[in-house]
């Protein structure tokens, strides 16, 4: 793993005070952040209005990291309070911190929020929670969350994937994998594109792992997008036994290739890191959590980018294991 540092996006004071004003006002005009079809509509009002340099900083990912971490949002850390145990129990906190990142999510595209997780929210609390320290989700904390697109089962998956800091007092990397930065033989690439094997539904998503009305569609790991390759990867949730021995070694190789690349970002807060969700797999280095109302705290946003090509047609066909991924606004 290095520690490479991630291309940074600096917020001046000028436009840190516009996305802070226009949040203040959205939250005392609704009293929450938990999202009506109202506020949804008056989020996108007023990002449509944003000034061109905030638009700038909002543009598409533009390096073959396929990140960039907008730094300069302030976050007072008494006013935000303790950390909260679970995102069930999170309901407004940091509430004006929900309302920035779904302004900037709305300047980067339509925010994506699932039926099926924390109750529907566009923006999610991602926060180690007692009795889930080894879980596969964000919920974790004593293992590995080892490298995953995100949301990888699902043809609605989000563009990019948005994870503001709250706290970080003991500096918890996630981690990040581009596949523009991986060397791969030929023959690897032609056989990671091809769709072997499934990606079953994650832990968050206890009703998808439930559907039985159709078989698991397969699906390639790799796709050759116009202007690179693209991936689509999630390990702990691909039956990899059910492949021949070239697959699997081909997909070890890749596997191989994205740790060599992995590079740690250590949030502090007030950071955003946006990744691109088709070209690096994230995930998050194991941590011991305090329980004490002082760990680490993100805030999670997804967006969906109309008009990408990122992404095999086929994906269309997909049955999603019946989950609906609910867009901000129609596109
Ligand atoms: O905790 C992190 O840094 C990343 C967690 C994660 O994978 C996610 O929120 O999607
Ligand atoms: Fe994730």
């Amino acid at each position: 793993m290095s520690t490479a540092a991630a291309p940074v996006r600096q917020l001046d004071a000028r436009t840190v005070g516009e996305l802070r004003d226009a949040a203040e006002e959205l939250l005392a005009e609704f009293g929450t952040s938990a999202t009506s079809p109202e506020l949804l509509a008056r989020v996108r009002e007023v990002a449509t209005g944003f000034s061109a340099a905030l638009r700038h900083h909002c543009r598409p990912v533009d390096t073959a990291d396929g990140l960039f971490v907008l730094r300069g949002l302030p976050v007072d850390d008494a006013a935000a309070g303790p950390t909260p145990t679970s995102w069930a129990t999170a309901g407004d906190s940091g509430a004006v911190h929900d309302i920035v990142l779904l302004l900037l999510a709305t300047a980067m595209g339509n925010p994506l929020a699932w039926e099926g997780q924390q109750d529907g929210r566009f923006v999610h609390n991602i926060v180690p929670s007692p009795g889930h320290e080894h879980a596969q989700t964000g919920a974790s904390s004593t293992v590995l969350l080892s490298p995953h697109t995100e949301d990888a089962f699902h043809p609605g998956r989000a563009h990019l994937l948005m994870l503001g800091c709250m706290r970080n007092p003991d500096g918890i990397a996630t981690t990040a994998a581009s596949i523009r930065r991986t060397r791969l033989a030929d023959p690897d690439v032609e056989l990671l594109t091809r769709p072997v094997l499934p990606i079953l539904p994650d832990d968050a998503y206890e009703a998808a792992q439930g559907y039985t009305a159709e078989a698991p569609p397969a699906v390639p790991a790799l796709f050759a997008a116009e202007d690179g390759l693209t991936l689509r990867y999630d390990p702990a949730y691909t039956p990899l036994t059910d492949a021949d021995p070239a697959y699997r070694a081909a997909y070890d190789r890749l596997s191989d290739e994205l740790a060599r690349v992995s590079v740690a970002v250590s949030l502090d807060p007030g950071e955003v890191l946006v990744v691109d969700n088709d070209l690096v797999v994230h995930g998050r280095v194991p941590f011991r959590a305090r329980y004490d109302g002082t760990d680490r705290w993100l805030k999670r946003a997804s967006v969906r980018v109309p008009g990408r090509r990122t992404r095999p047609a086929a994906e269309a066909g997909e049955h999603g294991y019946g989950q609906a991924a609910l867009e901000a606004h129609a596109s």
